[in-house]
């Protein structure tokens, strides 16, 4: 049993890892400031509500608590809001993790688990994007995961705090016993909106752009269920604590889906229409990005558990119906 801070514990995918961290057993403790988070998402976790960059605040949650290490979860995620307001995203992103990692070193707390993302790749140059793929980011949030990947091993140099970077591909799903699911406010992610189109909630989706080079001319993602990248970060603590460097995995299912066919998949889970328009392609969009998740199942044996689509796409969908209830 290991004491682990989770920071962005409320939060879509940070409180899928507080739930599956409790279930294995380890004693955990949120920190989140509810800009995008949900204080009852962290279940029955001790959730300190403040900011990753408040390093008063870092200093008194290490001192109250002996943590074995850190799960760091908070940021700012929206690829068109970076582009139009960089400085937030390099500010949050960026200098507050800073903060973080120094109070990591001051407290003596050597292992993290650091969420990164697909989209330090940018264009991809080959059809599976695996860990020697060019990092070429299009867009400040992008890089300012990036910058991040970069100061960690630096931090490992210097100060020997060890770590994993998980570059997440397009999280999607909920827990399968219907507790706690996406809750973005506002909502940009396409399974929710379409789910939510489906309900009736929105009136149609917009998908952004036909005219992609791909079968059906829309872009494709490849959407890995919640709950295996919380199983993926369990894996990456164990490697940290059996003592293990610093290292960078991508976390995808390593199918390629396009829009259209997970509008398709959301008619057919929920026996419902999903109303379309067609709009232009969304600034900053690649065309395909589909990982290759070969690093992470050879060192980590990460195995996803639900790489379905429609599997993911059912989970997502029984979380909707009872949030609209909330
Ligand atoms: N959702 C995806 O598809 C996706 C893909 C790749 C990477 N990621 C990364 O995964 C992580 C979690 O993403 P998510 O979808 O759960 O986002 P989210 O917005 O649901 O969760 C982020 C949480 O961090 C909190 N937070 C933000 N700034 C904070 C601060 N300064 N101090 C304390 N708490 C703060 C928010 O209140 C929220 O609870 C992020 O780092 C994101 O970049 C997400
Ligand atoms: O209303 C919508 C919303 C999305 N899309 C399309 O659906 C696909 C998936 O879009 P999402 O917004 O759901 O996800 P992104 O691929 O843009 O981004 C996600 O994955 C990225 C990594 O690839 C980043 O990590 C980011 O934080 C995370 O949200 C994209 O082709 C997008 O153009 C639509 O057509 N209509």
């Amino acid at each position: 049993m290991k004491k682990l801070l989770v920071t962005g514990g409320c939060g879509y995918i940070g409180s899928h890892m507080v739930a599956s961290l409790q279930r294995a057993g380890h004693d955990v403790v949120v920190l989140d400031d509810l800009s995008s988070g949900w204080r009852e998402s962290s279940g029955g976790a001790t959730t300190c509500i403040g900011d990753v960059g408040d390093r008063a605040l870092l200093d008194e949650l290490f001192r109250q608590h002996a943590f074995d290490g850190v799960l760091h979860f908070a940021s700012l995620i929206e690829v068109g809001e970076s582009v139009d307001n960089p400085a937030i995203y390099y500010r949050t992103n960026v200098a507050k993790t800073l903060t973080l990692l120094e109070a990591m070193i001051e407290h003596g707390v050597g292992v993290l688990v650091f969420s990164s993302t697909a989209a330090v790749f940018g264009e991809p140059c080959r059809p599976l994007i695996d860990e020697s793929h060019p990092t070429q980011p299009l867009n400040p949030y992008g890089a300012s995961k990036l910058m991040i990947e970069r100061v960690l091993a630096d931090f490992e140099l210097a100060h020997g705090l060890r770590s994993v970077s998980l570059r997440y591909f397009n999280a999607a799903g909920a827990s399968p016993d219907g507790t706690i699911g996406e809750r973005h406010d506002p909502e940009t992610h396409l399974v929710p909106l379409a789910l939510q189109t489906a309900m009736g909630v929105r009136p149609a989706l917009k998908v952004f752009g036909r005219d992609y080079p791909t079968g059906d001319g829309t872009c494709i993602r490849d959407y890995v269920h919640v709950c295996d990248l919380a199983d993926a970060h369990l894996l990456a603590l164990e490697y940290l604590f059996e003592g293990q460097p610093t290292a960078r995995f991508n976390l995808g299912s390593g199918s390629g889906f396009s829009v259209q066919e997970v509008l398709d998949s959301v008619e057919r889970v929920t026996g419902r229409r999903v109303p379309f328009t067609d709009a232009p392609r969304r600034a900053g969009d690649p065309a395909r990005l589909v990982a290759d998740a070969g690093a992470a199942k050879a060192t980590l044996g990460w195995r996803p558990r639900y790489a379905d689509l429609d599997t993911i796409v059912q989970h997502a969908w029984a979380w909707e119906q009872k949030r609209a209830l909330l």
